[in-house]
């Protein structure tokens, strides 16, 4: 993977930008800290800012690992039990989601998911005891099988970032792609046409739904819920290779995929890419307070099984999904500076 390790300076740095901007933002969804984090990046070590710098242009490997931002285990307080019950002001994280998203600022734009954790940029990621069984990041007993994130969505992220903030049992985020693979030409063919329907997952479903605000806000995600339940019930065939010819990009969450009995060309192209990406699985259990950014056009990526404690010591990860290009979802989103899709 493409490391960037923070040396004590850059860590001393980081700490004192930090630091001041928690003076005057309380939460990273303040509307005035995401105009500014673009310019505030860029007061973060030169190194850091060098290496992500890297890591867009250059695509050098799917994962990209921030190592060295201290994290304070007492004073982050207990793994919540809900994402419903932490986000916006007073989360005890400040500091660290402040590091987190100005290091995102630097690949592109957070964007947010008007289906997802209540619309906020910042998501949470750690066990919920009603999801242990589910195909989420809030779930623990099953493994979360790889998938390129929101694989369903045309206006899916560039990047997803996870920061760790803890993960006592050191258990792994899983990450695949097609480095060093060699697929058929043929089937490659196959999977570059758009015959491979595929549902939206459960993050995004009803079933999900919180908080809703105002009555607009209402309107605009029934109009977003309504578009992918239709998808679950009529789901969209997608083309699973694009871009380049040599190292495609990827898009597939081979969970959410069944191809039609009538096509088997495209089952077996797609049986294929699943196999090889299957031998080409590999571990990272995150450290408190690296920041993992996967690239969602290159890598896919999962987590291994474990058992939650459900006490307040869980791991514990933050999300943010990251867009290159906000315009390509501009339909979809209130103004061009809103960072929600509908
Ligand atoms: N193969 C899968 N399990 N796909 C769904 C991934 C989980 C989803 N992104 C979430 O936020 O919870
Ligand atoms: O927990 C992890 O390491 C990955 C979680 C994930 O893939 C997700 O939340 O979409
Ligand atoms: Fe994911």
């Amino acid at each position: 993977m493409f490391r960037i390790d923070l040396s004590a300076s850059d860590i001393a740095e980081a700490r004192a930008l930090v630091a001041s901007l928690a003076e005057r933002y309380r939460t990273v969804e303040d509307p005035a800290f995401v105009r500014e984090a673009t310019i505030i990046a860029h007061e973060l070590p030169r190194a850091l800012r060098a290496g992500l710098l890297e890591f867009r242009l250059t695509e050098p490997h799917p994962l990209c690992v921030i190592g060295g931002y201290p994290i304070d285990d007492e004073r982050i307080g207990l793994t919540p039990a809900h994402w419903k019950d932490c986000g916006g002001e007073g989360r005890p994280t400040l500091a660290e989601d402040l590091f987190f998203y100005l290091c995102a600022s630097l690949l592109g734009d957070p964007i947010a998911w008007s289906t997802q954790q209540d619309g906020r940029l910042l998501h949470d990621v750690f066990p919920i005891k009603e999801h242990q069984y589910e195909q989420l990041g809030s779930g623990s007993e099953e493994l979360l099988t790889w998938h390129i994130e929101d694989a369903f969505h045309p206006m899916r992220t560039d990047y997803v970032g996870l920061m760790c903030l803890r993960n006592p049992d050191g258990v792994n985020t899983t990450y695949g792609s097609l480095e060093g693979i060699d697929l058929p030409a043929d089937v490659v063919e196959v999977l570059r046409q758009e015959r491979f329907p595929i549902r939206p997952d459960r993050s995004h479903l009803a079933e999900n739904r919180q908080n809703d605000g105002d009555e607009q806000l209402r309107r605009l995600r029934d109009r977003s819920y309504e578009w992918i339940t239709g998808l679950d019930a009529n789901p969209e065939p997608i083309a699973v290779l694009f871009g380049p010819q040599e190292n495609p990009y990827l898009r597939l969450d081979p969970y959410f995929m069944e191809v039609p009995a009538s096509d088997p060309e495209a089952a077996a192209a797609l049986d294929t890419i699943v196999k090889a990406i299957d031998a080409n699985i590999a571990g990272y259990a995150l450290k408190p307070g690296e920041v993992l950014f996967l690239d969602n056009y290159r890598g896919t990526h999962g987590r291994e099984p474990f058992t939650a404690r459900f006490d307040g010591t869980d791991r514990w990860l933050t999300r943010l999904n990251i867009a290159r290009d906000l315009r390509k979802s501009r339909a979809h989103r209130r103004s061009a500076d809103d960072r929600t899709i509908y």
